[in-house]
C-alpha cells in the first residue's frame, strides 16, 4: 500500500517521539545533574520528553545545548540553561542527547545537517554516556548510503576554496559549500562564525575487521578518512562522530553508546555499542 507524503511525514515525526521518548526513559536517570541536548528536529522531542517528567525530577538537573536552537528548547521548556564553556575541568556530563544524519552498523555517525557539528561533538565528548535518538531513515548499512548529501565540515571562510580542492583531490564528488537559508544571501554561517562545505563521498567501509581503505581506490574507512579530513588546514571540525565509543574510553567519545531508532512499525530499535 502506498503512502501520502503527508502520511510518511507524520510517521517519521511519530517515530522520532517514539525514540526520543524511549531513550529518555532508559538513559536520563533521576540522579543525575547534568545533561547535554543535541540539536535539530529529533531532539525536540527529548526536550518534550525530559520536561515532562515535571520539575520533581528535572529541577536538580542542568541542561547544555549545542547551539542556539538547542538553547532555545532548553529555555522554552523551562529547564536550566548552562554552558558547557563553564563545565568545570575534570567535570563530565552524566549524558548527553543528540540525533544524526545517518548511522552505519558500528554506531559511526554523520551529523551536522543542521550545521551544529562542532559543538554537538564538544557536548557528545563531554559526557560520559552520548545517546543517539533517530528515526528509520537513518539506519544504515554504511554512512553516505542513506544520507546523499554529503559529509558536513566546519571551515574557516577564507579556506573554503582550499579545502574545496583537497576535497576533490581525496575523491569527493562536487563538494559544495552550503548556501544559506532562503531570504539569506551567501553562505550558511554557524554558530561559531564559520561555514559549512558538504562533502559527497561513496559510502565509507566500516573499519573494524576492514582493511585500511585509504581512498585510492575512491574507497575510504570511517576512520581514515576522518583522520585525513580533520588534518586539512582551514577545517574546524567534521561532521564524521568515529572511532571508540563510550565504552572503551572513560571520555572524549564521540559515538554513542546506544542509538534508539524510531520504526515504521510503532516499535523502536535499540542498537548499543559493544565494547
Ligand atoms: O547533526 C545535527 C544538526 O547539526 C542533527 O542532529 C541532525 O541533522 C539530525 O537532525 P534531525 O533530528 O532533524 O533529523
Amino acid at each position: 500500500m502506498s503512502t501520502t507524503a503527508e502520511e510518511q511525514a507524520k510517521l517519521v515525526e511519530t517515530s522520532k517521539r517514539l525514540a526520543a521518548y524511549q531513550a529518555v526513559k532508559d538513559y536520563l536517570l533521576p540522579e543525575y545533574t547534568r545533561v547535554g541536548i543535541g540539536s535539530g528536529s529529533t531532539v525536540v522531542y527529548v526536550v518534550e520528553a525530559i520536561a515532562a517528567l515535571g520539575p520533581a525530577v528535572t529541577s536538580k538537573m542542568a541542561f547544555y545545548p549545542t547551539g542556539s536552537q538547542s538553547e532555545e528548547l532548553i529555555e522554552a521548556a523551562g529547564l536550566d540553561l548552562q554552558y558547557i564553556s563553564k563545565l568545570p575541568a575534570g567535570r563530565q556530563l552524566d549524558v548527553a542527547f543528540d540525533g544524526a544524519d545517518e548511522v552505519d552498523d558500528d554506531l559511526n555517525l554523520i551529523k551536522g545537517g543542521g550545521a551544529c557539528l562542532w559543538q554537538e561533538k564538544i557536548v557528545a565528548a563531554s559526557a560520559k554516556q552520548f545517546v543517539c535518538v533517530a528515526d528509520f531513515r537513518k539506519l544504515s548499512p554504511s554512512l553516505g548510503t542513506a544520507w546523499k548529501k554529503g559529509i558536513p565540515i566546519e571551515v574557516l571562510p577564507m579556506a573554503a576554496p582550499r579545502v574545496l580542492d583537497e576535497l576533490q583531490r581525496m575523491g569527493s564528488q562536487n563538494p559544495r559549500i552550503r548556501p544559506g537559508l532562503p531570504g539569506k544571501a551567501g553562505a550558511i554561517v554557524t554558530d561559531n562564525g564559520l561555514w559549512i562545505i558538504d562533502a559527497p563521498f561513496a559510502p565509507l567501509l566500516l573499519s573494524k575487521g576492514t582493511e585500511p581503505g585509504d581512498g585510492n581506490n575512491g574507497v575510504w574507512t570511517v576512520d581514515a578518512l576522518a583522520d585525513a579530513l580533520i588534518k586539512i588546514p582551514g577545517v574546524a571540525e567534521i561532521g564524521l562522530f568515529y572511532g571508540k565509543n563510550g565504552l572503551q574510553v572513560a571520555s572524549g567519545a564521540q559515538k554513542p553508546v546506544a542509538a534508539y531508532f524510531g520504526m515504521a512499525d510503532g516499535s523502536v530499535e535499540v542498537r548499543t555499542a559493544s565494547s
